[in-house]
């Protein structure tokens, strides 16, 4: 038992031994990593130390004076020094091999001296721009790349600059010349190598208002170079925000993620380069400045944008190169690595820098003011864009360079505002002649009203001066100045066609116009654009159109724009549009402001362009009027003579199938013999209809009157104006007959006005002429007449139109009665009443609304199922119209029709004009 225990004991003791054993290595191998962990720390410490002085300066360097004689930083220094020999060694040909990189990445003036370039025009078109500008040279030891010791080798160093990379120049003390050296020298390098124009500067200084860059004076007459306010720094980043938004929106839009991608794919430069140089003071910028700044970086080198930051401390987003100046002549630079000293180019001979600017500048103010004519704006073949995603094409030019107007998603609606004469008809001629030149009338539909008194559309309709018309016109409305209501037709139009399309979309379930052309590629869905000129006088009256056409444009402005429906506004005072203003949603659809000179509110009201615009020229601005969205440009003259109608001619010619535009002419009254409606009349027809004028619609339409065989279907004309009411009644009875065969029909005419009765009797010789029965009695004889036709109502008989001129001329004659007999006055009330029913109607003219009242008696208005009022005043005519309240102030010409059976209120007729009586 005992020596069991004793065994137990020893096993335990001994177990316990190697375990001891066991820690003790343990821990022994702890202290020995701990040490050698401490080693590596106090060797990789060092290295950062060296390092961050040089390793050439390590031996004399005060920050190291503490280790000198140390064996680690014996170690790290022997270290370092073959890794940098090996290094060199591998890059023994490297300076040479940077050379013939930088000559290569930095052709011409990219990278050339000065006196080969500097004075001479750029010539490239920014097609293939230089990789790297150069900004002077670096040498290394010989010895260090296993040359012989002593020796030296250089070679060029360059930076990255357009489309690649900002830069961060940071100076040293006293150093200022020598960033303006460097800063300048890299400006000229780039502007000598386009060709002037491709490349806009922008400085700012934070010290100084003037004399940034002096020696680029020359070229801050033109837009090449712009000098900001030290104190509006806010106002250089807003602009360039707004550059990078909307270059941002186009490329994506043609599916580009840079427009880098963009040119090298399509092969054109649309937009120019743009450089800003920000001169700090070291300090940090305002937080919201820096925000901006940021933001800006981050966006811009895709926009084509880079930044030069001098003394402005902050880390960039997007790639950055530094540039750090030691003194005033070396640097170093981020793309060297800090071991290399550049030394910096010397700066370029002031007076040539001078010179080279201003030969820039006269090369851009020549561009500018370059015969640029219409032609210039139209393409070299026609049709050929396709309108599915936008609108797009150039309406003048600003320094040489085309400036375009694009209608689609992002600007789907525009407003265009200039006081007259400013040139806003000659703008929208440019525009309307760029884009149909462009797109083919299948691409394309045009709905031109213009308000103005005069006819500035009318030359794109068929004339007899020129019998061609612009093609891709559908409607041409001129001199409807007082017809506000066709302006009304034309916004029901389009937002019926909206209805329309939204409804084929649908169908398709697609979403917009674009999507419905794919997936409808039979359909015909060009992009509607309608332009409206001076277009507040829709608003001009506090009345029932300013609010039909509000709520329209409302609708058309905000859902248009999917449905391929644009509007184009045009107006010498958007200011002074109250009902406009109150419904601001129609303004701020319209994304796309063109401001013609001292244009007033068409553009945000702290932009100031438009006042500053020079004469034929127009501030076209895609961001809704901000003044980022600025482009100026000089609008060729598109009204002259020849210039225009040429362009017609040869579309015309090339679309002329496509059919003619409506032309809707205010000033000229429609004839019957050459309406549509007239002509569409024939004979066979049960429910004949009596034309009473033409309707104001953008269709070719008129209005008329069922003469059904139902109770009230008979029509008055009220008002004292006899042209037009022998107008009304000669147009109802000659459009009557026509829808009867030869002798199936009665024309009863009777006619108490004498001074009428030749027309009366001239009519009634033409309804004879066409085999109808057609007889004229006169005043004296109409009460018999009346009674007779009475009498024959209960035979069965053809259709019988009694068409009675002033009845309220016989009224007391009609009233007269014989004792136990009818007046005939009473007869005509029968007349009335009975006989739509059985095929008699009457037509009859009223010179007076209380006339016609005092003709129907008590009975009410009943018997009167439509009417045509003359120069009555809307407040006589509520009865005739369920009660309702009839806006209507007469006026020439126009006449207020409504029928009970089809219309929910009165219309605006426009009477037909008679030849035969005015023009005799
Ligand atoms: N860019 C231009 N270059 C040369 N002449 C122009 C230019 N723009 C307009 N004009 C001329 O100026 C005159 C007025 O132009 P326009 O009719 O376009 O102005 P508007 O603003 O429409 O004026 P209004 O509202 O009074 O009609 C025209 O005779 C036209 O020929």
């Amino acid at each position: 038992m005992r020596r069991k225990v004793v065994e137990q004991r020893a096993r335990v003791t001994n177990a316990l031994e190697a375990l001891r054993h066991q820690i003790g290595l343990a821990l022994g191998a702890a202290r020995n990593a701990h040490s050698d962990a401490e080693d590596a720390l106090t060797k990789l410490r060092l290295e950062q130390l060296v390092l961050s002085v040089g390793l050439d300066r390590a031996e004399n360097d005060p920050k190291l004076a503490e280790h000198r004689g140390d064996p680690a930083m014996t170690a790290v220094r022997a270290w370092l020094e073959n890794v940098r020999s090996r290094f060199y060694a591998d890059w023994a040909d490297g300076p040479g091999q940077l050379r013939d990189l930088v000559a290569s990445a930095a052709p011409g003036p990219a990278g050339r001296p000065g006196g080969e370039w500097l004075g001479r025009l750029g010539t490239s078109e920014g097609m293939r721009p230089p990789e790297l500008w150069r900004i002077g040279e670096a040498t290394v030891d010989g010895s260090s790349v296993g040359r012989t010791p002593g020796t030296t080798l250089s070679f060029d160093v360059a930076v990255p600059l357009l489309d690649e990379s900002h830069l961060s120049i940071t100076s040293a003390p006293k150093t200022r010349p020598t960033v303006d050296a460097l800063v300048e020298g890299l400006l000229m390098r780039v502007l000598s190598t386009f060709t002037p124009g491709a490349v806009k500067v922008h400085l700012w200084d934070v010290g100084q208002l003037t004399a940034v860059l002096p020696n680029f004076y020359a070229l801050s007459r033109t837009s090449a170079v712009t000098v900001h306010d030290p104190t509006r720094l806010v106002d250089l980043l807003d602009e360039l925000a707004g550059h990078i938004r909307r270059i941002h929106t186009h490329t994506m839009q043609a599916g580009y993620p840079s427009l880098r991608a963009m040119r090298e794919a399509t092969g054109k430069r649309v937009e120019p380069w743009r450089i800003a140089v920000l001169y700090g003071n070291g300090e940090d910028l305002a937080p919201e400045h820096l925000r901006d700044l940021k933001r800006v970086a981050t966006g811009a080198l895709a926009a084509g944008i880079s930044l030069i930051l001098v003394d402005v401390p902050t880390v960039l987003g997007g790639s950055v190169e530094t540039i750090s100046l030691l003194d005033d002549r070396r640097a170093v630079t981020s793309m060297t690595g800090s071991g290399v000293e550049v030394r910096l180019d010397p700066a370029l001979p002031a007076g040539q820098v001078a010179g080279a600017a201003a030969r820039i500048a006269d090369a851009i103010v020549t561009r500018q003011g370059g015969p640029r004519s219409f032609a210039d704006l139209l393409p070299t073949e026609f049709g050929q864009e396709s309108s599915a995603r936008e609108l797009r094409t150039p309406v003048g030019f600003h320094e040489g360079e085309p400036v375009e107007v694009v209608i689609g998603d992002a600007t789907p609606h525009a407003l265009i505002g200039g006081p007259s004469g400013s040139g806003k008809t000659n703008f929208l001629y440019a525009l309307l002649g760029g884009l149909a030149a462009r797109y083919s009338p299948d691409e394309l539909a045009l709905y031109l009203l213009d308000f103005k008194e005069g006819v500035s559309f009318a030359g794109l309709a068929p004339g007899k001066k020129d019998e061609s018309w612009l093609p891709h016109a559908r409607l041409v409305g001129v001199n409807v100045n007082t017809d506000r209501e066709f302006g009304l037709a034309l916004l029901r139009f389009l937002s019926d066609e909206m209805r329309r399309r939204s409804a084929a979309a649908k169908e398709f379930e697609v979403t917009n116009i674009a999507e419905l052309r794919d997936a409808d590629p039979n359909g015909h869905w060009p992009r509607i654009v309608a332009v409206i000129d001076e277009f507040q006088y829709l608003f001009a009256e506090r009345d029932s159109v300013t609010a039909m056409a509000t709520s329209l444009l409302e609708d058309l402005a905000r859902r248009g724009r999917s449905q391929g429906i644009h509007l184009i506004l045009a107006s010498q005072d958007i200011a002074g549009i109250d009902a406009f203003w109150g419904k601001p949603a129609v303004f701020e659809q319209c994304t796309l402001r063109i401001a013609m000179p001292k244009a007033r509110r068409v553009l945000a009201e702290s932009n100031q362009a438009a006042v500053a615009a020079p004469r034929w020229h127009a501030v076209v601005n895609h961001e809704s009027g901000v003044a980022h969205g600025n482009q100026l440009a000089h609008i060729p003259d598109a009204s002259a003579k020849n210039t225009f109608p040429v362009l017609q001619r040869q579309l015309w010619q090339r679309y002329a199938t496509h059919g003619r535009p409506r032309l809707f002419d205010g000033a000229v009254a429609p004839r019957l013999d050459e309406s549509t409606a007239f002509a569409a009349l024939e004979p066979g027809t049960d429910r004949p209809r009596a034309l009473v004028g033409q309707s104001i619609e953008v269709t070719d339409n008129a209005h008329g009157v069922e003469m059904a065989s139902t109770p009230g279907r008979n029509l008055a004309v009220m008002g004292s104006s006899t042209a037009e009411a022998l107008s009304v009644l000669d147009a109802a009875t000659r459009s009557l007959a026509r829808q009867y065969p030869a002798g199936a029909v009665e024309f009863v005419l009777g006619c108490a006005v004498d001074t009428c009765l030749g027309e009366v009797r001239a009519l009634a010789d033409d309804l004879a002429a066409l085999g109808h029965k057609a007889g004229v009695a006169t005043a004296g004889e109409i009460p018999s007449l009346v009674t007779e036709h009475t009498e024959r109502l209960s035979e069965p008989d053809s259709d019988r139109f009694l068409v009675l001129y002033g009845v309220d001329a016989v009224l007391p004659a009609l009233e007269r009665k014989e004792p136990g007999k009818p007046s005939a006055l009473e007869h005509l009330r029968t007349l009335l009443k009975q006989g739509p029913a059985k095929g008699l109607h009457v037509l009859g003219w009223w010179r007076g609304v209380a006339r016609l009242k005092d003709t129907l008696g008590f009975g009410g208005t009943e018997e009167i199922g439509a009417w045509v009022a003359l120069d009555v005043q809307g407040s006589e005519l509520a009865a005739f119209c369920a009660g309702q309240v009839v806006q209507w102030s007469p006026r020439a010409g126009r006449a207020l029709f409504f029928d009970r059976g089809t219309h929910a209120s009165p219309e605006v007729t426009i009477p037909f004009h008679r030849p035969e009586v005015t023009d005799a």
